[in-house]
């Protein structure tokens, strides 16, 4: 049944009227660009394509282990928790609660959804056309409500699993509330290194730029610290990502209100930065001119500030220069050949290791062999790393798992393996039918 309301489902998102509606109405609540709200349902649309057909009944795919005699097997299932939560966040209105949601749906469970009520009127609409496509009412229970009722409601109805997409700190409050009977996907304080081979200069700050600087900043995945190796100096890179960060603008919302900080909060905070010896304003650090946005949101310009690495690791700075700003808002630094262990150290302190990219060609400086120890993959342990000169920190599509790793709690979102990890348990049925062997006695007690 699934299969065929994904199938529906997936036609539906495809129609133009039908992807304009929900492009444009995910731009009236988390203010993006066309292209970027129009990527949300490009993603839900191909995520639900990929679970067309039988595609939903091959995630419960199961496997069976010869016995020990006749008529014994083994057979590990992929089993439903049974009622289950899902919780969301502003940022992606579309994309993760329905990928969550089907996930949780596909693998038999009964979920409720609750998503952030500043945006949920997207998934209110969008639960009416899964309706249409045949989902029946009762499968999903939807809730409007703020934190502190759903952490209520949470506490009660006490559902076997609880998926929590947002912030660290309301993902820290429920693991201990739901006594560890939740999967987090939580903040992300992002990293890019620019490795030594020096290449494709304007495509390289392109893809920072919009990795640090698209959807104002409010991606999880956004770009939040970026190392950029000694060898790029004689290069125009910062003055590249200067131009093209000074091209968005608020009229087609390349650049635009900040949901979660205000304007004074970020550049307190890039103040406070600049107090650090040796730390300069690249760019930015200015307030939008001539809008109407209110003043509990913030509204900047996009921002870099360089702060040195020797300073950046340092124990009183470190928890400063990597406290996640959900805005157009990210560190730069430079770092030279024999300091990759110093980055690498920096790397392994941060708490969130869910998104980042090592942006270079040269396979011994990506890969970690054991003889070699200074190597960027084998020593980080980032859920979703993109590797190689095209890598990026944002814009994983749903073929692409995507989550943090390190953590036990750790989820996953959009393929196959991530729904089976998240939404499903391993349950063993041991059959063992017999024959009892005829000339079977009772042996002595052991
Ligand atoms: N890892 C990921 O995949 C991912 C994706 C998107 C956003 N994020 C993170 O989300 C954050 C931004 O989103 P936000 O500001 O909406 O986060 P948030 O933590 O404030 O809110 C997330 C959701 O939790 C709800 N909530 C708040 N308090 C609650 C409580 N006590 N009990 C139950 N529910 C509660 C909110 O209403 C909202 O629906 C950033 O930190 C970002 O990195 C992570």
């Amino acid at each position: 049944m699934y299969g065929d309301i994904s199938a529906k489902a997936a036609h539906m998102l495809s129609l133009p009227k039908v992807s304009d509606f929900f492009t444009r109405l995910i731009q009236r609540v988390s203010p993006k660009s066309y292209q970027q709200a129009y990527g949300e349902v490009y993603v839900t649309q191909k995520f639900l394509e990929n679970f067309c057909g039988d595609q939903v009944r091959f995630l419960a795919r199961s496997f069976a282990v010869p016995g020990n005699h006749l008529g014994q097997q083994s057979h590990g299932f992929r089993w439903p928790y049974g009622p289950v939560a899902i919780i969301t966040p502003f940022n992606f209105p579309l994309e993760i609660p329905v990928l969550q949601l089907m996930g949780a749906l596909y693998m038999g469970n009964k979920p409720v959804l609750k998503v952030d009520s500043k945006v949920s009127i997207v998934m209110e609409q969008m639960l009416r056309l899964l309706h249409n496509c045949g989902l029946p009412v009762e499968d999903v229970d939807f809730i409007n409500s703020d934190g502190k009722t759903m952490n209520k409601l949470l506490q009660e109805a006490n559902p076997r699993m609880t998926l929590f997409t947002g912030s660290s700190r309301v993902a820290e409050k429920l693991a201990g509330d739901l006594k560890g009977k939740i999967k987090l996907e939580d903040a992300g304080f992002d990293w890019k290194i620019l490795g030594p081979d020096v290449q494709q200069e304007d495509y390289i700050a392109w893809v920072c730029d919009q990795d640090a600087y698209a959807c104002s900043g409010q991606k999880c995945s956004a770009q939040s610290l970026l190392f950029i190796h000694e060898n790029w100096s004689q290069t125009s890179l910062i003055s590249k990502l200067k131009d093209l960060a000074e091209r968005r603008k608020l009229e087609d919302l390349t650049v635009g209100p900040v949901l979660t900080f205000t304007t004074d909060s970020m550049l307190e905070h890039v103040n406070k930065l600049l107090e650090i010896p040796g730390s300069k304003l690249l760019f930015g650090g200015q307030p939008l001119k001539d809008h109407s946005i209110p003043s509990i949101y913030g509204a900047i310009k996009p921002t870099a500030v360089y702060v040195p690495l020797e300073e950046i690791v340092k124990g009183k700075n470190y928890e400063l220069v990597t406290k996640e700003i959900f805005g157009p808002f990210q560190i730069v630094t430079d770092y030279k050949s024999s300091q990759l262990p110093i980055v690498l150290d920096a790397l392994e302190r941060m708490h969130a290791h869910l998104t980042a990219a090592v942006v270079s060609n040269d396979p011994l400086f990506l890969q970690a062999r054991f003889y070699v120890t200074n190597q960027v993959i084998g020593n980080t342990v980032n859920g979703t790393t993109y590797a190689g000169l095209r890598a990026r920190t944002t814009g994983a599509p749903q073929n692409h798992w995507f989550g943090p790793a390190g953590d036990p709690r750790g989820a996953g979102i959009g393929t196959p393996e991530a729904i089976k990890l998240v939404w499903s348990c391993h349950r063993e049925i041991i059959y063992d039918v017999g024959p009892v062997p005829n000339n079977w006695e009772i042996p002595p007690s052991t």
